[in-house]
C-alpha cells in the first residue's frame, strides 16, 4: 500500500516510522510519502491560510496551495488516483470496519487541515478524480489533521497482512468481533498486591472460560456502551428471527 500524507507539519508524522508501522514500511508493506504542504507555496511568507468569506473568527486554508501538492502527488493523467481522506470533526465516523475497507486500497492519501478547515472547493476538485471521504475519529477538536492520521494510519497498518504478528488477535479484539467489548485481560503472577486472577481462568474448562470471557465483553459493553449493547440486540433478534 502507497500512503501520502500532505501537512504543514511533516515532523508531526514521523511517528510512522516507529514500531508496526516502521516495520511494515521497511518490509516494504508500505510505501509511506510525506509532504510539506508549503513546497507548493508561491509568495515569500509560503502562506497556506487566508481569512474565511461571510466571516466569522479564525483562518481557512487557501486551496490554491492544496490543487497543486494534489496535482504533483496524483497527476491527473496517472494511471491511477489514491483514494483521499480528510481527518475532520464535520467528517463520517472512523471504525473498524472504516479500517478494514481502507486496507484494502491500493494507495490511500491524506490531507491533513489546520485552522478551521480547508477551502471546501479542494475536496470538490479532488472529487472529479478521486474518492474522497471526509472523516472523523471522535467528537472533539483537534488543532489540526496529523494525530488523527496517525491514528488512522496506525489502525489501517495493522491490519495488512504481514504487519501484525499474530493474526488471530485481530479476530478477538474490541469493535471487530463480535460486536462487543473486549473482555478483561490477565497474565501472571496469579495474585498481585491483593488481587487475584479469576478461577475460571485457571479451570482449564475452554468451554467455560468462553463463556465466561462472553459474559464480560457483554456487561462491559453494557455498562461502557449501551449503543452497541443496542445495535448488537437488534442483530441478535435478527438472526433469532431467521432462525425461526
Ligand atoms: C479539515 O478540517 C479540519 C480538520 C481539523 C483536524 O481534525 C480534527 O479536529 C478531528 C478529526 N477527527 N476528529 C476531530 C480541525 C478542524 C477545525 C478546527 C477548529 C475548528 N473547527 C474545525 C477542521
Amino acid at each position: 500500500m502507497r500512503l501520502d500524507v500532505l501537512t504543514i507539519f511533516p515532523e508531526y508524522l514521523a511517528a510512522l516510522d516507529v514500531s508496526l508501522v516502521g516495520k511494515a514500511t521497511q518490509s516494504g508493506l508500505l510505501d509511506v510519502r510525506l509532504h510539506d504542504l508549503r513546497q507548493w507555496t508561491n509568495d515569500r511568507h509560503r502562506t497556506v491560510d487566508d481569512t474565511p468569506y461571510g466571516g466569522g473568527a479564525g483562518m481557512v486554508m487557501k486551496p490554491e496551495p492544496w490543487g497543486e501538492a494534489l496535482d504533483a502527488v496524483a497527476p491527473p493523467d496517472g494511471p491511477s488516483q489514491p483514494r483521499l481522506i480528510v481527518p475532520t470533526p464535520a467528517g463520517r465516523p472512523f471504525t473498524q470496519a472504516l479500517a478494514y475497507e481502507l486496507a484494502e486500497e491500493p494507495w490511500l492519501a491524506f490531507a491533513c487541515g489546520r485552522y478551521e478547515g480547508i477551502d471546501a472547493r479542494v475536496a470538490a476538485y479532488a472529487g472529479e478524480r478521486m474518492r474522497v471521504d471526509e472523516v472523523s475519529i471522535g467528537d472533539y477538536v483537534l488543532n489540526g489533521g496529523e494525530v488523527a492520521v496517525l491514528v488512522m494510519v496506525e489502525a489501517v497498518a495493522r491490519l495488512l497482512p504481514g504487519v501484525i504478528g499474530n493474526p488471530e488477535s485481530l479476530a478477538e479484539e474490541s469493535h471487530s468481533g463480535d460486536g462487543l467489548l473486549e473482555y478483561p485481560v490477565y497474565t501472571k503472577p496469579v495474585s498481585w498486591r491483593g488481587h487475584d486472577v479469576p478461577e475460571i481462568l485457571l479451570s482449564g474448562n475452554h468451554g467455560k472460560i468462553a463463556e465466561w470471557r462472553h459474559q464480560q465483553s457483554i456487561s462491559r459493553t453494557a455498562e461502557r456502551r449501551p449503543d452497541l449493547l443496542a445495535a448488537w440486540g437488534a442483530v441478535l433478534a435478527e438472526d433469532e428471527d431467521a432462525d425461526g
